[in-house]
């Protein structure tokens, strides 16, 4: 019998259910006992419907009312010091105050201590809580969140599989706080926790558990490769009966198989979406001992499977292994898709023949049940008809008019490096635009957007449901605008920004307007915490109508002398946060956007914008996982931002903005995007990020390094906006320096921006007359 086995499903809510309970709860409107149930009703809703489904495997633990890493820490005791006054001596499940303090921060009764630092997870907009770790750091099994979910769940009738990070990817992915330790040497420490966790499913009768060690498809060291064989020795003896299954995905194992299939566990999971080729590598090295859970249905992307060829695949599993051990699973967990395609029922925005191609994690665990019926041989009518439909879908998107635009493949074909290359160096572009602009020293500016407020995104809802016209939604946001323009005139900022009230994302809008692309009313990823995105779905080939964002910009700028930088987002970081088409390369389809850009960029030129700002902050969350992949990435990365950034006159000033990333290993593909100004997000690191930027390689063109955080409410204060600018000028040339916060405003609110930029304008004030 091939059983169906799931990684974790996504736990927002089909609207968004979770998010909502959290920022109620956040805003003391709901009681704790009130956001606990609605924890319990989608944990037990998820449930069902996989049972269901009749999905074998079903996880649970994978429901986090914040992020299961957090959910982790505070499992094996790992709170660091300034939280753990909120710890209780009988906490044995979620204590609140100590989860979200970590997760967000918390000002009350005397305590004050900011949230722990948030990361990207591998290669999706997924934001994990990072794990602290010091020298002396201790372990002890603090909350039985595991072992109650998996009760709660055999309470319903409901037999689970347990989920948890494993120990070693857990240790891989924090940080150390201090010096003088290498974090993975904690691990001896931190083996007991698990083990005690394991003893305790084991007698509450877990039959599976599941560890995730995506760290086993990335590049590791031989060391590291050795631990592994040693921890899960001790882990296999710790779970006695129960049957362990190592989790690994995002990438192949490749020079990781040997270590992988000789762990002595139960079951292991491979990523068939990104490394289809190991599955004969793998087959050829399987011990007589092991099952295999192949991940072919993918947990990144909507389309739907392609039946006949995950039947293959699963076949030639079959042919060596035998039913009995061969499992199939999605590739990934389905944190990163949405939940219910039903949902959706808006031909304008996704038509028909569009939403024919898709399946969202509700519809993927149909898929998972019915290849394993298919594999297995045994097909009643229902599941032959399924195969036929899922066959004529596939025939269909690859046939459909509604795709391939000749005209779009051509251009991108054709693409010259001329049209990759600003028609003059850095230092002629700077004095041309010295020549118009004339700024000041130390140039102030904003990222772009200011706060999006309830009564913002109101105008947005009450449109879209007709409760108001396009005029008046129109003269609301107009009004917004204005009130904005006046504000940065008064606070004396030199490069304004219209405030991207007329967005609701910075990439979904785009995706509405692009031909080529579908969206969706309700297919919600999480992003981080109660934060969520509806990423837009790239079907077809893509090109720019109309003009995007002339219009608010021009309007803008009619309100003023100063100029208004336009606003973009890159090519890179439209692809990267799409649903993407999975029948041509990537870059191919960046390629599309970047030119879909570059005609947004020369539209805006022509209206007289001559500041123009193309976002990129994904462009590291796009790098490969293994390092052998990733120049070629960078290479055309950087190379269809200059194409959206290069056709342009000398006196028009590209910026571009990233956040959220390290650039000490890329800081040379990134001086290669050749924007006239970058400002990024450094403040938090106290200018560290800059010494990339003045190493051996001196970055070339001007720099805004972030001096303040956005993430927090907190305003700083004009003397420690000061000291990062005097820390910044003492390694980057005073002349390249520009004075910005670390990224857009939109999750502020108003008070505290104006205060914070009125004190950021001071401090730039204070380094001229230095
Ligand atoms: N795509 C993307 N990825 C990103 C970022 C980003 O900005 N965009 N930033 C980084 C951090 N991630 C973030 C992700 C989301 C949000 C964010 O603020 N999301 C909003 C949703 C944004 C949105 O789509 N808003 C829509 C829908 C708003 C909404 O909820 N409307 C209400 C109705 C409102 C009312 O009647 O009052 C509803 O539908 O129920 C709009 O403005 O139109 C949220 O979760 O609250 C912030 C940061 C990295 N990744
Ligand atoms: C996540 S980067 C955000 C850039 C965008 N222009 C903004 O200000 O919101
Ligand atoms: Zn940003």
């Amino acid at each position: 019998m091939l059983l169906t086995n799931n990684l974790g499903y996504p736990r927002v809510g089909a609207f968004r259910e979770l998010k909502k309970a959290n920022e109620a709860y956040w805003a003391k409107k709901i009681s704790a006992e009130e956001l606990l149930a609605v924890g319990q009703k989608i944990r037990e809703g998820n449930w069902k419907t996989q049972q269901e489904a009749g999905i074998d495997l079903i996880p649970s633990n994978d429901f986090s009312f914040y992020d299961q890493v957090l959910d982790l820490s505070l499992t094996v005791g790992n709170i660091p010091t300034q939280y753990q006054s909120l710890l209780k001596k009988d906490d044995k499940g979620y204590n609140l105050d100590l989860y979200y303090a970590m997760a967000r921060g918390f000002q009350q009764d005397g305590v004050d201590v900011t949230a722990l630092e948030m990361t990207k997870w591998f290669d999706t907009n997924y934001h994990y809580i990072v794990p602290e770790f010091v020298k002396d750091q201790t372990f002890t099994l603090t909350s039985e969140k595991s072992i109650n979910e998996y009760n709660e769940a055999k309470n319903l009738g409901i037999e689970t599989k347990p989920v948890l990070l494993g120990p070693i990817t857990y240790l891989l992915i924090g940080k150390e706080k201090e010096a003088g330790f290498n974090r993975i040497d904690l691990i001896d420490k931190l083996v007991p926790v698990y083990e005690a966790i394991l003893s305790k499913l084991a007698a509450a009768g877990a039959k599976y558990i599941q560890l995730d060690e995506p760290y086993l498809a990335l590049d590791i060291t031989a060391e590291t490769r050795a631990l592994y064989a040693r921890v899960y020795e001790k882990l296999a003896a710790a779970a006695k009966d129960v049957k362990l299954i190592v989790a690994t995905y995002f990438e192949a194992l490749k020079d990781n198989e040997e270590t992988a299939v000789n762990l002595p566990i139960h079951a292991l999971h491979i990523d068939l979406v990104r490394g289809p080729q190991q599955l004969d590598t793998l087959l050829a090295k399987v011990p007589a001992s092991l099952t295999l859970s192949l991940g072919v249905v993918e947990g990144r992307n909507i389309w739907k499977n392609d039946y006949e060829k995950s039947l293959q695949q699963i076949q030639k599993a079959v042919d060596t292994l035998g039913k009995d051990r061969v499992w199939v699973a999605p590739s990934s967990s389905l944190l990163h898709v949405p939940f219910d395609l039903e949902n959706e029922d808006n031909e304008e925005s996704l038509p028909k023949a569009v939403k024919n191609w898709l399946a969202f994690a509700k519809q993927k665990l149909a898929e998972v049940k019915d290849l394993a019926i298919l594999a297995e041989g045994d097909v009643s009518t229902l599941t032959a008809e399924r195969f036929e439909a899922n066959k004529a879908a596939a025939e269909d998107r690859r046939t459909s008019t509604l795709i391939h635009k000749p005209e779009v493949k051509d251009r991108t074909a054709n693409i010259t490096d001329d049209d990759a290359t600003r028609t003059s160096p850095f230092a002629a572009r700077k004095d041309a635009q010295q020549t118009l602009f004339n700024l000041p020293a130390f140039p102030t500016t904003t990222i772009g957007s200011f706060p999006q407020t309830k009564d913002v995104r109101k105008w947005r809802a009450d449109l879209k449901k007709g409760l108001i016209t396009q005029a008046q939604y129109d003269k609301e946001i107009a009004e917004e605008t204005e009130r904005t323009i006046r504000l940065q005139e008064q606070l004396d900022i030199d490069v304004l920004v219209h405030g991207e009230f007329e967005r609701n994302d910075m990439v979904e809008y785009f995706g509405e307007q692009l031909a080529g692309y579908a969206f969706t009313k309700n297919g919600w990823v999480q992003s981080y915490g109660s934060r969520c995105v509806k990423p837009p779905v790239i079907y077809g080939d893509v090109y720019r109508p109309a003009d995007m964002t002339v219009r608010w910009s021009s309007f803008a700028q009619t309100l003023t002398n100063r100029p208004v930088k336009g606003m973009l987002t890159g090519p890179v970081t439209i692809l990267q946060w799409s649903f993407v088409r999975n029948d041509q390369p990537r870059e191919t389809t960046t390629y599309q956007i970047a030119l879909a850009i570059l005609d947004e960029v020369q539209a805006l030129e022509k209206a007289g914008i001559k500041i123009i700002q193309i976002d990129e902050p994904a462009i590291r969350e796009g790098l490969p996982l293994r390092k052998s992949d990733q120049q070629a990435y960078l290479d055309w990365a950087v190379r269809a931002f200059r194409v959206s950034s290069s056709n342009v006159a000398d006196d028009t000033q590209i910026h571009t903005h990233m956040c959220y990333s390290e650039f000490n290993d890329i800081i040379e593909d990134i001086a290669a995007m050749d924007a006239d100004v970058i400002t990024i997000e450094t403040s938090r690191s106290q200018m560290e990020l800059l010494d990339a930027f003045a190493a051996d390689f001196k970055y070339p063109n001007d720099i805004g390094p972030g001096v303040y955080d956005i993430h927090s409410p907190r305003v700083p204060s004009t003397e420690e906006m000061v000291e990062l600018l005097r820390k910044a000028k003492a390694v980057v040339p005073a002349e390249q320096l520009w004075v910005n916060p670390d990224c857009g405003l939109k999750t502020r609110a108003w008070p505290e921006t104006k205060a914070a930029l009125e004190s950021m304008v001071e401090a730039a004030k204070i380094l001229r007359a230095e």
